[in-house]
């Protein structure tokens, strides 16, 4: 059997190399670092990965847009597992630097911004370069002609570029983390876990007041609570939203079930991308009257009405 292949934000050493890392065993897989998460979810949809592990969310900057807006447009993609983990960075630079020679710090967008208060404070006259990840700079730093003299990178990997550590532990929130996903193409899906995440993508009709607040009802009737709910403008109707979700629960519940099937009845569009274990482990809760059981006796009530039992 040849061994599942994955795409994934590189070049070696990125938090999204690491996330791969705690989600599969590396012996087990072949791992292609591609430059950017659109690459990595085309390599998957166009068939040279199997999957693709990339950033969904993190805690400064909130939904990672380029995977928000890339698994909700185009042929249909599944996510099959997350994973959180904490996010500092490295200042690194080339041996014999000093910080006070620093003029140009170079990092992924979102970790130039997990890092703001930092930059200011520490780096106030450094520019900031936008790198394709924090690992490519610290690679352009140490082998190319760099326009740049710093670079924020995951811990570990300024060290193995033969780069000088000149901070650790930079971030401005303590609590810094990033949730990054399993993507796959979509089939069967897993067995509930009983801990589990039901992400969707959801248009709701034009014009109509109070659609997003029906929306939401299909949810709450069924006591289904959701963990995040952002809007994205769409790009093929510009001024419309679509509104991206994760839910609590699993397609497999009967809540959830009927949660869907009410949003697929009253909106014109909805993407189901994949009922998944959560990375909290937290068991999905349960209202009172919405468990399985009291969906089954309430629906074999009203079959006895139909047979007459009252
Ligand atoms: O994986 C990496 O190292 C990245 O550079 C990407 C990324 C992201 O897309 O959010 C991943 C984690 C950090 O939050 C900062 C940047």
């Amino acid at each position: 059997m040849t061994a599942p292949r994955y795409a994934y934000l590189g070049p070696s050493g990125t938090f999204t190399e690491a996330a791969l890392r705690a989600m599969v065993d590396p012996a087990e897989i072949e791992a292609t670092p591609v430059i950017d998460v659109p690459a990595a979810l085309s390599a998957v949809r166009g068939g040279d990965a199997d999957f693709a592990v990339v950033a969904i969310e993190n805690t400064v900057e909130g939904g990672v847009t380029a995977t928000l807006d890339t698994l909700a447009e185009g042929s249909p993609l599944a996510i099959l597992g997350e994973v959180v983990l904490a996010v500092s960075f490295e200042l690194v630079a080339r041996p014999g630097t000093a910080l006070e020679d620093i003029t140009a710090v170079a990092a992924h967008s979102h970790g130039l911004n997990q890092c703001r208060r930092w930059l200011a404070q520490r780096l106030p006259g450094a520019a900031q370069i936008p790198a394709s990840s924090n690992a490519a700079a610290a690679r352009e730093l140490a082998t190319g002609d760099a326009p740049f003299d710093a670079a924020l990178a995951p811990p570990g990997v300024g060290v193995s570029l033969g780069l000088e550590v000149l901070a650790s532990g930079v971030a401005d929130n303590p609590h810094a983390a990033t949730r990054f996903v399993k993507v796959g193409r979509p089939a069967a899906v897993p067995s509930a876990t009983g801990a589990d995440k039901t992400t969707l993508v959801v248009h709701l009709p034009d014009d109509r007041a109070g659609a997003l607040l029906s929306m939401l009802e299909q949810f709450a009737a069924r006591g289904v609570n959701l963990s995040r709910i952002e809007s994205r403008p769409r790009s093929d109707r510009p001024g419309e939203y679509s509104f991206s979700i994760d839910a609590l629960g699993h397609i497999d519940e009967p809540r959830m079930a009927e949660a869907l099937v009410g949003l697929k009845r009253t909106n014109p569009t909805v993407i189901f991308l994949g009922s998944y274990p959560a990375a909290t482990g937290y068991p999905t809760p349960v209202a009172p009257g919405t468990s399985e059981q009291e969906f089954a006796d309430a629906r074999s009530w009203v079959q006895g009405l139909r047979a007459g039992r009252r």
